[in-house]
């Protein structure tokens, strides 16, 4: 790990125009100071509709930075937008595999539009698929890969253009546990072989707990604790003795003032949007 800086936001504020009114209109993001570190797999954790995906996308440059600034390996998101493009891997919630494709075809067409070197393409994609160990299903249709394939495919299509800063938004979501080891089994790899940066979001606290350096908890739009799991795990303990043995979920609940089961309730489009990816991977 480095001391050069992967993602910088500062007082990230987002707020959607059509928002919902218990929210006192819709502010997504509510002024987020954050610091990933080049090298590290960074986790923004948290229930649905805490702002996650919201900084996700302005840090891909998917929204524009309405108020404060995100600037990814010094690259501001507004001004440079294209810069830093060249230097993600981004993997959205939404299906991102084109089914009627093989997956060799799916990592082709992303090596083509993300304009991978053509002398390096052919290789590029045949690294891909074998680091997220689909080189025996390569030519298969994707629409017969199982929900934990159709992931580990979108995840070689997004490392096909070996990006530096790799953005993984609920990665696991939908899948079942022994799929969604085999995802993180693979992320850690690519992670160890390449020195990339991970930035993850996801509500599985138990995953980000093995396999976050550091963790940032979001709820209601705001980072309400930032620091590496052992680090979060120590200060409940000094602040709260009662709890000797803490996991992420309590951590959560100690600096949000709700269990992440409360939270997670959310409202219609809530629950819309996360049953809808849980069933694009099912
Ligand atoms: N396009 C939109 N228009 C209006 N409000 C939105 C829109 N997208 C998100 N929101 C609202 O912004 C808030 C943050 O949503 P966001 O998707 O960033 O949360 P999240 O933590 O990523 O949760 P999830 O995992 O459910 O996507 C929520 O209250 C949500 O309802």
């Amino acid at each position: 790990m480095s001391d050069q800086v992967a993602v910088e936001c500062r007082q990230l504020v987002y707020t959607f125009e059509r928002g919902r009114k218990k929210d006192g209109g819709a502010r997504a993001v509510d002024g987020i100071d954050l610091t990933v570190r080049a090298g590290e797999v960074f986790g923004l954790l948290g229930p649905n509709g805490a702002g996650k995906t919201t900084t996700i996308r302005a840090i891909t440059t998917l929204l524009p930075t309405a108020r404060g600034m995100v600037a990814v390996f010094g690259h501001d998101c507004s001004a440079e937008p294209v810069a830093v493009r060249r230097l993600l891997g981004y993997v959205p919630q939404q299906l991102s595999a084109d089914a009627g494709l093989t997956g060799r075809e799916n990592v082709e067409l992303f090596a083509r539009v993300f304009d991978a070197p053509r002398a390096e393409r052919a290789e590029r994609v045949v690294q891909a698929l074998a680091a997220v160990d689909l080189t025996e299903a390569a030519d298969r249709m994707a629409a017969t890969y199982s929900g934990g394939m159709v992931r580990r495919l979108e995840l070689a299509q997004a490392l096909v253009s070996a990006p530096r800063l790799l953005v993984l938004d609920e990665p696991t979501i939908g899948l079942d546990p022994i799929a969604r080891a085999g995802v993180w089994e693979r992320v850690d790899a690519v992670r160890r072989a390449t020195g990339m940066t991970v930035l993850v979001t996801t509500h599985y606290m138990d995953e980000a707990d093995r396999h976050c350096d550091r963790v940032a908890l979001m709820d209601r739009g705001r980072i309400r604790a930032l620091g590496t799991p052992e680090e979060l795990k120590t200060r409940v303990r000094a602040e709260d003795p009662a709890q000797s043995a803490p996991t992420l979920d309590d951590v959560f609940r100690h600096f949000s003032g709700r269990t992440l089961a409360d939270a997670k309730e959310g409202d219609f489009g809530d629950v819309r949007r996360t049953r809808r990816t849980a069933s694009r991977v099912g």
